[in-house]
């Protein structure tokens, strides 16, 4: 992810600014410096956070009825899932009389088995898709469906890739995109075949490149560009038009050179909403193993409990600092259009879930929503006596950041120091060196190991009050040490670094504290 410092950032003594990179690509913006509440011995920042977006205005048109649905690996793990699954599309149909539009991710860990593959090809010389051939030829199996017509090609090229990786001894990025798009490519191909076949429903497959998904070329995170709302507007029309079902492939796309592409981890949260915002439908769902958006990770705290209703900015916050639910992007074109995403558990449908709208529609009185965990942080120390006084030293620093491309989690700083975040997980060790190596020319520049973790509490500015005295108390009792600290100028985040170590036991005793 790039930085959002490519415009300077002006800042005083004690002010800092943490930044949120989400939309930082196209929206280059100076963030605003605003004053801090100092907590001692520990770096204090106020800060923006996710930036603001431009929202849909009151009287926008009437929202089409149809809805969006998006299922993941986790509901479609094996050939008794999809039959479930039809029966969510089925309920759908029969609440509004219309086809929804379906976007599938690939089966349970389908993508990971084949980021496994590549890898085995590439050290080990072995080409082995069993797994994968297993689980498409058992749904094949389980639901009557001829496989020889339907996977066998797919799974021919995808033995064909791994042979050419194994003798080339080459997996670039856009060889990586290509290898788990095969993933969405089977999932869509099965179920659009079971629904014709077994249930009579006018469904389709579609490659969503084909249905105008467009990106960079930054392989293995790219960016949607912007013609894709017209471009799926436009195919979508046809489809509603003869009311069809379409079973689309999220996560990928292509870039203008014709290269697929993929939009990151979790990427199909981001289809199924940039489907929804171009339509403007009344909802997408997103269909999870999970009772909606849950206060914590319930694998760290097993009584996290459902949030009911979420803002977009709080779900984006909590998405980007950590929170594995929901693809960090994929709020903003709901937010943009005001689509309101609901997201539900496949295994319980009956659940309400939690519905993720607009600030003013919401009604709660918790003052923190829900705590979320970013790990693999590193800090980086910026000590320089130059920045005494001088106007111009940040915006010299944040070129250096802008200049390798690397991007800023959260910032503090002192009189002569700064203290920032960065998440390693997309950041090269190279780069940093070449960063530190840059810096260290006008700085004495510190970087710590990656074993830190940011907690962050998201939250609504008018219920904030005292949330970060609370929760620092609660870790003081946990025996967990401060880094950082930092509160978002619009307040829907509190955000404060500690060891990794602490993460597990720094996350049980916040929410203890919030959700008693
Ligand atoms: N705050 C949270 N609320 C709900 N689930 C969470 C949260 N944090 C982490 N998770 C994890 O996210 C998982 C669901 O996301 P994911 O695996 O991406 O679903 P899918 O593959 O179906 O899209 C849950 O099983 C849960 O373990
Ligand atoms: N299959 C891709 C894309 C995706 O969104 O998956 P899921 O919906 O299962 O999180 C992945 O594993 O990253």
């Amino acid at each position: 992810m790039h930085s959002a410092f490519a415009t300077p950032v002006p800042l005083n003594n004690h002010n800092a600014t943490r930044v949120n990179p989400l939309f930082s690509r196209h929206c280059e913006r100076p963030i605003a410096a605003r004053p801090s509440r100092r907590v001692p011995k520990v770096p204090v920042a106020t800060s923006t956070s996710t930036p603001p977006i431009a929202v849909a205005p009151l009287e926008a048109p009437a929202k089409l009825d149809r809805v969006v649905c998006k299922f993941g690996g986790s509901s479609l793990a094996n050939a008794e899932r999809l039959k479930e699954v039809t029966k969510l599309v089925f309920g759908q149909v029969e609440r509004s009389e219309k086809m929804p539009i379906v976007v599938l991710s690939a089966m349970g860990p389908t993508t990971n088995e084949l980021l496994s593959a590549g890898d085995r090809a590439l050290k080990d010389g072995v080409v082995d898709t069993s797994s994968i051939r297993l689980r498409a030829y058992e749904a094949c199996d389980t639901l009557s469906l001829n496989k020889q017509d339907l996977v066998d090609p797919l799974l021919h090229n995808l033995d064909e890739l791994l042979v050419g990786i194994k003798f080339i001894k080459e997996l670039s990025p856009r060889t990586k995109d290509y290898l788990v798009s095969f993933g969405e490519r089977l999932s869509v191909r099965i179920f659009a075949a079971h629904l014709r076949q077994n249930e009579g429903v006018p469904a389709e497959h579609v490659d969503a490149y084909n249905a105008g998904f467009v990106t960079d070329s930054n392989f293995t995170r790219a960016e949607l560009l912007d013609e894709t709302y017209t471009n799926v507007k436009k195919f979508f029309d046809k489809y509603i038009e003869d009311d069809h079902l379409a079973v689309v492939t999220g996560f990928i796309a292509k870039d203008e050179q014709g290269n697929i592409t993929t939009l990151g981890r979790g990427g199909s949260d981001l289809t199924a909403s940039t489907i929804g915002a171009s339509l403007n439908t009344s909802e997408v769902q997103v269909w999870k193993d999970v009772d909606g958006i849950l206060s914590t990770d319930p694998r760290i705290v097993s009584e996290a409990v459902p949030i009911p209703s979420i803002s977009f900015e709080e779900a984006a916050e909590m998405a980007f600092f950590g929170a594995k639910v929901l693809h960090p992007i994929a709020m903003q074109p709901a937010m943009k259009y005001n689509v309101p995403v609901r997201v539900k558990n496949s295994y319980n449908p009956d659940h309400p879930g939690t519905v993720i709208v607009r600030r003013r529609d919401l009604d709660s009185s918790n003052p923190v929503t829900a705590i979320s965990l970013k790990r693999n942080v590193q800090i980086v120390d910026i000590v320089s006596t130059r920045m005494l006084g001088a106007s111009g030293f940040l915006s010299e620093v944040f070129k250096c950041f802008a200049f390798h491309g690397v991007s800023v989690d959260m910032i503090a700083t002192s009189e002569v120091s700064i203290s920032m975040t960065l998440d390693n997980t997309i950041c090269e060790s190279e780069t940093l060196l070449k960063l530190k190596e840059d810096l260290s020319e006008y700085a004495f520049v510190t970087l710590s190991e990656r074993n830190k973790a940011i907690i962050s509490l998201v939250s609504d500015s008018s219920r904030s009050t005292n949330v970060v005295g609370r929760a620092v108390c609660a870790l003081d009792r946990a025996g967990v040490s401060v880094l950082m600290i930092s509160q978002g100028a619009s307040k829907f985040n509190i955000s404060v670094t500690i060891e990794a170590a602490d993460a597990s036991a720094a996350v049980q005793a916040v929410h203890r504290e919030f959700f008693p």
